[in-house]
C-alpha cells in the first residue's frame, strides 16, 4: 500500500524540521559534504541498511565527498512521510 502524497502546504511545513533540505524538481533534495570520500561511502552504506529497513530507496549522486539526494514515493507518485523520514534519518546519520 503506498502512502499518501504530501500537500504543498504539508510540504512547506515538514521541510522546517530538516535543515538543509528542499523540493527540487518535484523531489526532496539535499547536497551532503562529507570531509572525504571515505566518510561519504560511509554515510551511503548506514543509509542503504535504513532503506532497506524503510522499504524505501532514494537516487542519489555520490562524487568524491558529496552526496547529493532525491527523494519521492514513485508508488505514490510524488512525496510523502516516507520521504521524510527518510531525510530525517538521514540528517541524524550525517550529523
Ligand atoms: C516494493 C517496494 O517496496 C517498492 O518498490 C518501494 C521500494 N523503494 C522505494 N523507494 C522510493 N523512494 N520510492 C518508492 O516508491 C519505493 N518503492
Amino acid at each position: 500500500m503506498s502512502a499518501n502524497v504530501l500537500s504543498t502546504a504539508e510540504i512547506t511545513q515538514c521541510l522546517t524540521q530538516i535543515p538543509g533540505w528542499d523540493v527540487k524538481d518535484g523531489k526532496l533534495q539535499r547536497q551532503f559534504q562529507f570531509d572525504d570520500f571515505v566518510t561519504a561511502f560511509g554515510f551511503m552504506s548506514s543509509m542503504a541498511i535504513v532503506s532497506e529497513s524503510m522499504g524505501h530507496h532514494p537516487e542519489w549522486f555520490n562524487v568524491y565527498n558529496k552526496v547529493i539526494v532525491d527523494l519521492t514515493s514513485h508508488d505514490a507518485g510524488g512525496i510523502t512521510q516516507k520521504d521524510f523520514d527518510w531525510a530525517k534519518q538521514a540528517n541524524k546519520i550525517a550529523a
